[in-house]
């Protein structure tokens, strides 16, 4: 966003091999179908139905008078009377139908628009694609390496000097055992138990990082991921926020892969860090539609995708393979400074899986806070269910028509190009704005083992 409020251009689109949809073009789009629609629907077309039966009523009303001359006049042929007859009922088949009509005008509109939901960008064109993109060049690859690895001494030597601290006492809690056996487990330092069901190796960057290690890789991902976050999904940077940014590690002779999975959040993104390795990609599936696709970014390049889309990662048979992994939320109000994030209510409630999400995680959240007896607490959280089911159908829905499949947003000989202006622009416009991404503030670490699912 810029200071007028006005989303800016995206600086890398003259280097785009596939262009996102305009988010802001479709939404005018469907705001002027649905009005174009009301209008039709409830004005138009009961003012047509409303003049054809009255020009049916007078019909009826010479006809019966018809009927009534021949009444008079019996000695008349018969023919005519039949005919007569069966044109009165065809007039009625129609009234019949037209009255129907009128009588779900509110059923109508719903399906049309519910159709124009369906097949908005959020729910269509981006809902089931993964976009690969150039994110990070290599030397800040190799940089960020560089601070993993030594902040994975640090938390080794940490976990050492615990380790004997917690020897020491009388009473044990077994869980911070386990948690510390782990670290001392190789590779050393690196956590192995955040995420409950798929674990990863890896560190978590809000927490395990210092403050000067957070502000490089924020510059960059500010700079970077967040403008392209708002050209494919039509959300402003300032609704993005992280409830989980880590960096994880599969080495040939210790974690190689992680089983198929969903992610717990709206949006996920993947940058792979390094290239020594064999194996490796991250492989995307839509189950129902027997569709798969494999990602194999190459260094620095970065995958984004909605988390609802389920994915595993691939073995490294060789060598060791670091990724930068973000789970993203898409927040209406900016939990830093309270205000509005100007997110559109086409990328938040008419989103399906956004909504989704909202109704398993939020919902239930902010029941819990009410300040109502238990009881009628309890009640309410047991129906949640509910609009759980209705919103998972829609997901399933949107399986079947979006389009899926990795989907290369820039060509390769463009990809310096393409950082040189996206760094540009961010030098001009965006450096130090409020309304930058929050990558690390936001992120919920007591939620961390449902990470995925
Ligand atoms: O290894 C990969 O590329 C997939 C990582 C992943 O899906 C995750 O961290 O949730
Ligand atoms: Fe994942």
């Amino acid at each position: 966003m810029t200071q007028n409020g006005k989303v800016a251009p995206f600086a890398g689109e003259e280097f785009l091999a596939y262009i996102p949809p305009s988010h802001i073009r479709a939404s005018r789009t469907i705001v002027a179908s649905s009005v174009i629609l009301f209008v039709i629907i409830f004005y138009v077309i009961p003012r047509y139905i409303k003049n054809q039966k009255q020009s049916t009523d007078t019909n009826v009303k010479e006809n019966e008078e018809t009927r009534k001359s021949f009444q008079e006049n019996r000695k008349e042929s018969e023919d005519v009377f039949h005919s007569s007859e069966s044109e009165q009922n065809k007039e009625t088949d129609m009234k019949e139908l037209l009255e129907l009509f009128f009588i779900f005008p509110k059923a109508l509109y719903a399906i049309l628009i519910f159709s124009l939901i369906l097949f908005s960008p959020q729910n269509h064109e981006t809902a089931r694609r993964i976009f690969q993109s150039p994110m990070l060049r290599p030397h800040e690859c190799k940089t960020i390496i560089e601070m993993a690895e030594s902040v994975a001494t640090r938390k080794y030597r940490e976990a050492i000097a615990t380790k004997n601290e917690l020897e020491n006492q009388y009473f044990k809690n077994m869980d911070d055992i386990h948690h510390i056996d782990k670290l001392l487990q190789w590779p050393e330092g690196w956590s192995k138990d955040r995420h409950g069901s798929y674990p990863t190796t890896d560190l978590n960057l809000a927490t395990d990082f210092d403050q000067k290690s957070k502000r490089y890789i924020q510059t960059v991902l500010d700079a970077r991921v967040s403008p392209l976050l708002e050209r494919i999904y039509g959300i402003t940077q300032e609704a993005i926020r992280a409830d989980d940014m880590f960096l994880v590690r599969y080495d040939g002779n210790g974690q190689q892969h992680l089983a198929r999975h969903r992610d717990g959040t709206i949006i996920s993104i993947n940058i792979l860090l390094n290239g020594d390795f064999e194996g490796g990609g991250t492989k995307f599936f839509l189950t129902e539609q027997l569709q798969e696709d494999v990602a194999r970014p190459r260094i620095g390049e970065g995958i984004i995708h909605n988390s609802v889309i389920e994915h595993e990662g691939l073995a490294t048979t060789k060598g060791t393979r670091y990724i930068l992994v973000g789970f993203l939320n898409v927040d209406r109000m900016d939990s830093r400074t309270g205000k509005s994030t100007n997110v559109g209510i086409f990328s938040t409630f008419f989103c399906f899986h956004w909504m989704s999400h909202f109704l398993s995680n939020r919902v239930p959240e902010f029941i819990s806070t009410l300040n109502i007896h238990e009881f009628a607490k309890q009640i309410l959280i047991d129906f949640s269910f509910v609009p759980k089911i209705i919103s998972k159908q829609f997901n399933t829905v949107v399986d079947s028509l979006a389009p899926f499949g990795v989907v290369k947003l820039v060509q390769e000989d463009n990809y310096e190009k393409y950082l040189d202006a996206l760094d540009r622009s961010y030098e001009a416009n965006t450096r130090g704005s409020k309304d930058s991404s929050n990558w690390f503030e936001g992120n919920r670490n007591d939620l961390m083992h449902k990470g995925r699912k």
